[in-house]
């Protein structure tokens, strides 16, 4: 959609208002290995299509984590199983991109997207033990992929002793031999990994890979995943619903709201200036280490979007404590905003500024 000047955001531009975080890049600077260009995804219900996903824009680099948040039923999850290929049935893409080093996975014909995806990008779920076969050796389980990606039987048996290695864990030649239920949980997750790395994919997506991990392990993954992601010039996209991950792993943040991307921007820039007030509703409703029991904690009020209930315009709207007429008409595009991307009429600038109005000094710049 083309950008009205006379908006609201527009006249945030003409006023030349300054970001009030760390200047970071919104978008990489180099060609992005994974580029998702107005994604829409939808399911088949009783009563017709109903959208997921409405129109997702998202980009990774070579060697960088981009973490995807929202609350539950944002999208998060489908649009890591539409980049995948792995949507359940019932569900398809109908509109947009998703370009892997240029190439469409959306139009390529679907044995060449298998082969690309199964290759090229690696996915790992929250829970090891339902993606693991129970009786399967944990060899047979990492090599599995790769024979079925033309690996030779020695060259597969090699990788998986190395990237068992790699993913940091002991003895993998001893560890091969054994089932999944003869490993802690941390283990299980880091031979998921193992197998997702295996082929040597360009990018990985986790879908709250640690969230059922003790905090320790959990660390110590994010640690490994960071690590090979610097060795390797991984692309990472990490969905979880704990901001304390997205501060210590991710560069750069999409989150997500009705199925669409609400806000992009640099790790540091959404934490000390979020532009869209729903991100500023998630980082409110944290506790910080100033005030760990603050009780009660603000909470965004209203209640979570219904996909199949749209209303007009934005669908942040409702809840929003910074709209204006012009939120219930039009829904927000993705915007450059400064040096971030936000999906909202009235993002931070305009804000902070009105409150200047009201309060006559400034409580959030
Ligand atoms: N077959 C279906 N029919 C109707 N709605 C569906 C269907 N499948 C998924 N949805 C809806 O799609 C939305 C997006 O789901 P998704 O799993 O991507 O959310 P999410 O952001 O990953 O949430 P969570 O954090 O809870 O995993 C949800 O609101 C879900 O109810």
């Amino acid at each position: 959609m083309k950008h009205d000047p006379n908006t609201p955001q527009g006249s945030a531009y003409r006023n030349g208002t300054a970001p009030a975080g760390p200047a970071e890049a919104v978008r990489p600077a180099r060609e992005p290995v994974l580029a998702v260009r107005g994604l829409r995804t939808a399911v088949r219900t009783a009563s017709g299509p109903l959208e997921i996903l409405r129109g997702v824009d998202l980009d990774v680099e070579r060697g960088e984590t981009v973490a995807v948040v929202g609350e539950s039923g944002s999208g998060k999850s489908f649009t890591a199983l539409s980049v995948a290929g792995l949507l359940p049935g019932g569900a398809e893409v109908t509109d947009g991109r998703v370009l892997l080093e240029g190439r469409d996975l959306v139009t390529l014909p679907e044995e060449e997207r298998r082969r690309i995806r199964g290759a090229e990008i690696g996915m790992v779920y929250q829970d090891p033990m339902t993606s693991l076969n129970p009786v399967m050796r944990i060899g047979k389980q990492v090599t599995e992929g790769l024979r079925a990606h033309g690996w030779s039987k020695e060259a597969a048996h090699e990788r998986a002793l190395d990237v068992l290695g790699e993913v940091g864990l002991p003895s993998p030649r001893a560890l091969m031999r054994q089932y999944p239920h003869q490993l802690s949980g941390g283990m299980r997750q880091r031979v998921l990994i193992a197998c997702a790395l295996a082929p040597r994919p360009k990018v990985l997506i986790a879908d709250e890979p640690t969230t059922a991990l003790d905090v320790t392990i959990q660390q110590q993954i994010l640690a490994t995943v960071s690590r090979l992601r610097d060795e390797y010039g991984l692309a990472v996209v990490w969905i979880t619903h704990d901001l304390g991950v997205v501060a210590r792993i991710a560069d750069r943040v999409a989150v997500m709201y009705a199925g669409r991307v609400a806000e992009l921007s640099g790790t540091r820039r959404l934490f000390t200036a979020p532009q869209h007030p729903y991100t500023d509703g998630l980082l409110r409703s944290l506790p910080t280490p100033a005030h760990p029991h603050q009780a009660p904690l603000p909470q965004i009020g209203g209640s979570p979007i219904l996909l199949s209930d749209l209303p007009r315009g934005c669908p942040f709207a409702a809840r929003c404590p910074h709209r204006a007429d012009h939120c219930t008409t039009e829904e927000p595009p993705l915007l450059d905003r400064d040096s971030s991307r936000a999906a909202c009429w009235f993002p931070r600038n305009e804000w902070t500024g009105k409150r200047l109005e009201v309060t006559g000094r400034a409580q959030d710049a």
